[in-house]
């Protein structure tokens, strides 16, 4: 059984403007000591996905679906569960350790603080645990009596790593973890959370822009866009063959990493992604994409299964006769589909909305929304 489940998340954002539809209908599961990263451009909604597990979205944020978490609905939870889940059920580690941190207190009381509010210690016993903690992360135990500002971006990370580590939480959401520091110490703490999440039971939800970085370190891979997963399965599977043009085109906009004989070069992908709020008719990628159909105008693709444990968002994952049983229309002059080829992109990476159908399949996490620091959030 999943210790994550989530079935068909929806995040509208309430704005002057109108509603923005930031994620829409987002399913997927992250089985015990497993980790799913999430990959996908600027505003494709990641973030919000994240926030809206442990419901941390901000007030106008309007949520709907299941976010289950060892079975247990988190969306539905009355505030004092909702409390005791939070750090101990799951924890989030957010880009950026310097805005998450409280500049004024000390990182060691920082880290002991949700040991203590969850009970799970004296205060004697949580001194020891910080001290614990910040070697595990390697930071030497002194470091406790440290101001955020004394500490290095990477050590800042490590620092929230530990705290995210305090309660011994089951899940550990990680919201671009890496973004703001160089490349060097980005390798760092990517192997740190590697080798804190390994072999431990933890499971993991790794979020970024960074398609191979996640394929170097996650066991399954999403992709999104537009706010829908287009794509899902298999890490190493979809970063090297993705079935649906956008994760094709993601794919090809990065490098691998550790890789020396893989000599491609990046390669870019034209336009920009769809408003939210103001999204095609049909498959919301159909305006970037190199592969796109007539039908496509017509049908918004759900995540349909495109081979072993493995799902797209795209037409063209369907045969004919799938295709006919679920009343789409087959490509003109064939006789139906068949998986994609990666598309010719050209520059730009960047990502692309995904149209949307209803997911179906497997799912796909989202992300999304603003940073919000200690919040709620609304259904
Ligand atoms: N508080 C908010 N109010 C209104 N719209 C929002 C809010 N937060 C996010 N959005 C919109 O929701 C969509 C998804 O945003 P989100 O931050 O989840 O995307 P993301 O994929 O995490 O992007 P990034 O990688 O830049 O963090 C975007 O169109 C964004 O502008």
């Amino acid at each position: 059984m999943n210790y994550l489940d989530v079935r068909d998340l929806h995040v509208a954002y309430r704005t002057a403007g109108g509603e923005v539809p930031a994620v829409r209908g987002v399913s997927f599961g992250i089985a015990p000591g497993t980790t799913l990263g999430v990959a996908g451009e600027s505003g494709c909604g990641k973030s919000t996905v994240a926030l809206a597990l442990l419901r941390l979205l901000p007030a106008s944020a309007r949520v709907s679906g299941q976010v289950l978490l060892d079975g247990e609905d988190v969306l539905g939870m009355r505030w004092g569960r909702l409390r005791a889940v939070r750090w101990a059920g799951a924890s989030i580690v957010f880009q950026g350790a310097m805005h998450s941190l409280n500049a004024v207190h000390r990182v060691g009381d920082q880290i002991a603080e949700p040991v203590l509010v969850h009970g799970q210690a004296t205060p004697a016993q949580a001194r020891r645990r910080v001290g614990e903690l910040l070697e595990q992360v390697g930071l030497p135990a002194w470091r406790a009596r440290s101001y955020p500002h004394e500490l290095s971006g990477g050590q800042r990370q490590r620092a929230m790593i530990a705290m995210a580590l305090a309660c011994r939480p089951r899940l550990i959401i990680a919201d671009e973890p890496t973004t703001a520091l160089d490349v060097m110490i980005q390798a760092q703490i990517l192997r740190l959370i590697d080798d804190l999440v390994a072999g431990s039971g933890i499971s993991m939800l790794m979020i970024s822009h960074d398609l191979s970085v996640l394929a170097d370190t996650c066991d399954r891979l999403a992709v999104m866009y537009a706010g829908r997963i287009v794509e899902e399965g298999p890490a190493g599977a979809v970063f090297a063959d993705a079935r649906h043009p956008y994760g094709a085109a993601l794919s090809a906009a990065f490098p691998r990493v550790g890789d020396p004989a893989s000599r491609r070069a990046p390669r870019g992908l034209p336009g920009d992604p769809p408003d939210p709020a103001d999204l095609p008719s049909g498959c919301a990628f159909r305006p970037r994409c190199p592969a796109v159909q007539d039908r496509c105008a017509e049908v918004d693709p759900a995540l349909w299964p495109a081979g072993p444990d493995r799902g797209a968002a795209c037409v063209r994952v369907l045969s004919a006769e799938e295709a006919r049983a679920l009343g789409v229309p087959p490509p003109e002059g064939s006789d139906g589909g068949g998986v994609p080829a990666a598309p010719a992109a050209t520059e730009d990476p960047g990502g692309t909305p995904d149209p949307g159908g209803t997911p179906e399949p497997g799912g796909t996490p989202e992300s999304g929304g603003d940073r919000a620091p200690e919040p709620e959030e609304t259904r």
